[in-house]
C-alpha cells in the first residue's frame, strides 16, 4: 500500500520538531507536520523560553541589593519597562520560531500550519478538509493549562496569557504551588509586583525533597510575596471597580487586579480522534504508550506531554529522538524516564534535582544522606541571610549516588553537571575522590565526609 508519507506529526514542539527533523534530516523519511499555533510549541512560545528571559528580567534588583552590598552605594535597577521588555521578548521568540521552521525546511519536511486530527490508523484530516495518508502517525500535541472548577475560574489567568500581557498588574494573585507558581511568583514580584501565592498545603512543591520545599516555602516569603498556605480558592467575581474579587474556603476573600491559575496542566488530546481510532487514552486523556511510545494503534505512536510521563522539553526531545531512531533509522531506542534532572527557576535561589528524595529514601532503607546548610559568602558578604543546602542520597550497599537535590544560586546549572556522574553510576567515592575546587558553592559536593543522618530500614508507608 503506497502512502503520501512515511510520517505524519500532529504538533509542532519539542517533541513533534525533533522527531520530524530527524526521521527526515537523518534517516530520508517522507515527513509532513501539522502546527496549530506557533511553531516551537509551548516550550518556545510559552513556556521555557520566554520565562527564563523574565525571570532574567526579574533578578536585577537583586544584583543591585547585592551590589550595594559590595560598595556600589548607588546601585539601584531603576524603574522596568514592561513594553520595552516585551517588545524585546517578542521580537526574539519571532526569530526563535523562524529557526525552528526553517530547520523543518531544511530537512524537507512538508509544513501545514493548521489543526489536524486523526481520522484513521493511517488517515490525518487537516482543517481545510484535505486528508494525507501515512505510514506512521506521531502525536506530539503537549499539554494545556487548567483552571479549577470554581465559580468565576474564567476572569483568572492562565500562563499562556502572562507572555500576553500589555501591562503588568499592580497586584495579582497565584494560584499552585507547582514549577509555575513558584517561578512566576518570584518573576512578578521582581518585576515589582505585589504577589500573593495561595496554596492548599503548606509548603510547596509537593513531591520535591522535603527540606528544599520548606527552604523554596521561606525563600518566597523572605522576597516579599504573601504567602496564603492550607486554604483553596473558591470563587472569583468581577467588582465595580474592575478588579478582581476572590473567595477563599476559610471564608475570607480578597482584591487582585489578576489572578493566575498555575493548577496544572492536561494533555490536549479533546477532539483529536483518537479513542475513534482505537487510540487507548488515561482518564485524563493522556495517551497511552509502551517503552517506545507506541500506542495501542501500531501505526500511532505518540510523545512529549501529551503522553504525560515526564513533562519537560528534554524529555519530549528525547522521546521524538529515539522513536524516529528507532522506526525509521533501525537503530532501536528507548527512553529512561528513571533519572531526570529538573530545576525549578525560583530567586535568590534556585532549586535543582535528580533522583531519590529524602522521602524516597526513607521508604526504601538502607540510604546514607550527606547533607549541608550554608550561607554562601557571595550573598552573605553583601548582608543576605539566604541560605544553600545541598544533598546526596547514598545507597549504604553499593555506595553509588541515587540522587541529589540543591538549592542555591544557579542550582540549575550545577544539577546539570552533577546529573552526568549520577547517571553514568558513580559511587560516593568517586565524589569524594574528585578533588574541590576552591573557593566555590559546589566543592560541598565533594567534601561531605560523614553521613548527615541514615535511614537504615525500610520506614511503613503512611
Ligand atoms: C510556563 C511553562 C514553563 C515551562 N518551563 C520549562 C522549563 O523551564 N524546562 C522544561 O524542561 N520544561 C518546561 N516546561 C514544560 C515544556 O514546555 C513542555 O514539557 C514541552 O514543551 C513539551 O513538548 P511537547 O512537544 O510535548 O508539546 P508542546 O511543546 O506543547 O507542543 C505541542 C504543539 O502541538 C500543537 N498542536 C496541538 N494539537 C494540535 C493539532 N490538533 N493540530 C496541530 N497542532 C497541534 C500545539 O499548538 C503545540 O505547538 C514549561 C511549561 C510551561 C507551561
Ligand atoms: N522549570 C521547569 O522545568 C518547569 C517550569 C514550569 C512548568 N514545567 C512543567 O509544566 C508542568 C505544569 O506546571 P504547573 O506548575 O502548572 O503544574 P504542577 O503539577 O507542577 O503544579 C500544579 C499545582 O496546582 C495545585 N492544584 C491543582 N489543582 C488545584 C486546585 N483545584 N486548586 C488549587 N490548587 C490546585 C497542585 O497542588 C500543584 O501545586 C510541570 O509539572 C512541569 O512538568 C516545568
Amino acid at each position: 500500500m503506497s502512502f503520501d508519507y512515511d510520517l505524519f506529526v500532529i504538533g509542532g514542539g519539542s517533541g513533534g520538531v525533533r522527531a520530524a527533523r530527524i526521521a527526515a534530516g537523518q534517516h530520508g523519511a517522507r515527513v509532513a507536520l501539522a502546527e496549530e499555533s506557533r511553531m516551537g510549541g509551548t516550550c518556545v512560545i510559552r513556556g521555557c523560553v520566554p520565562k527564563k528571559l523574565m525571570v532574567f528580567a526579574s533578578s536585577a534588583r537583586g544584583l543591585a541589593e547585592e551590589a550595594h552590598g559590595y560598595g556600589w552605594l548607588e546601585a539601584s535597577a531603576g524603574a522596568f519597562s514592561w513594553p520595552d521588555f516585551h517588545g524585546k521578548l517578542n521580537l526574539e521568540l519571532d526569530r526563535l520560531e523562524r529557526a525552528y521552521t526553517a530547520g523543518l525546511d531544511q530537512a524537507g519536511v512538508d509544513i501545514f500550519l493548521q489543526r489536524a486530527r486523526v481520522a484513521d490508523a493511517h488517515t490525518v484530516e487537516l482543517a481545510d478538509g484535505s486528508r494525507k495518508s501515512a505510514k506512521h502517525i506521531l502525536i506530539a500535541a503537549g499539554g494545556r493549562p487548567q483552571r479549577p472548577d470554581i465559580p468565576g475560574a474564567e476572569l483568572g489567568m492562565v500562563s499562556d496569557d502572562l507572555f500576553l500581557m500589555d501591562s503588568l498588574p499592580r497586584r495579582a494573585l497565584i494560584i499552585g504551588g507547582g514549577f509555575i507558581a513558584c517561578e512566576f511568583a518570584c518573576i512578578l514580584q521582581g518585576l515589582g509586583v505585589e504577589t500573593t501565592l495561595n496554596y492548599r498545603g503548606n509548603a510547596v512543591l509537593r513531591g520535591f525533597d522535603g527540606e528544599t520545599r520548606d527552604l523554596m516555602t521561606r525563600q518566597l516569603g523572605s522576597n516579599g510575596i504573601d504567602l496564603r498556605l492550607g486554604l483553596s480558592p473558591t470563587g472569583l467575581a468581577r467588582d465595580g471597580d474592575g478588579r478582581i474579587r476572590v473567595s477563599f474556603d476559610d471564608d475570607s476573600h480578597d482584591e487582585f487586579d489578576a489572578v493566575i491559575f498555575a493548577t496544572g496542566r492536561a494533555p490536549y488530546t479533546g477532539g483529536l480522534g483518537l479513542a475513534e481510532a482505537g487510540v487507548r487514552l488515561q482518564p485524563n486523556g493522556a495517551v497511552e504508550v509502551d517503552d517506545w511510545s507506541q500506542t495501542s494503534v501500531p501505526s500511532i505512536f505518540a510523545v512529549g506531554d501529551v503522553t504525560n510521563r515526564v513533562n519537560l522539553t528534554p524529555v519530549a526531545i528525547r522521546e521524538g529522538h529515539s522513536f524516529a531512531d528507532t522506526v525509521f533509522g533501525g537503530i532501536p531506542r528507548k527512553m529512561d524516564h528513571s533519572l531526570v534532572a529538573h530545576a525549578v527557576y525560583t530567586r535568590p535561589h534556585e532549586l535543582g534535582g535528580v533522583g531519590m528524595t529524602e522521602d524516597e529514601a526513607k521508604k526504601r532503607g538502607g540510604v546514607d544522606i550527606y547533607a549541608t546548610t550554608f550561607r554562601p559568602m557571595r550573598s552573605a558578604f553583601a548582608g543576605s541571610p539566604a541560605q544553600v543546602m545541598m544533598k546526596l542520597i547514598v545507597c549504604s550497599e553499593t555506595d553509588r549516588v541515587l540522587g541529589c537535590h540543591i538549592f542555591g544560586p544557579e542550582a540549575g546549572e550545577m544539577i546539570q553537571l552533577v546529573a552526568i556522574p549520577i547517571t553514568m553510576g558513580a559511587t560516593k567515592a568517586d565524589f569524594d575522590a574528585t578533588i574541590a575546587v576552591h573557593p566555590t558553592m559546589a566543592e560541598e559536593m565533594v567534601t561531605m565526609r560523614q553521613p548527615t543522618r541514615r535511614h537504615h530500614h525500610a520506614e511503613a508507608a503512611e
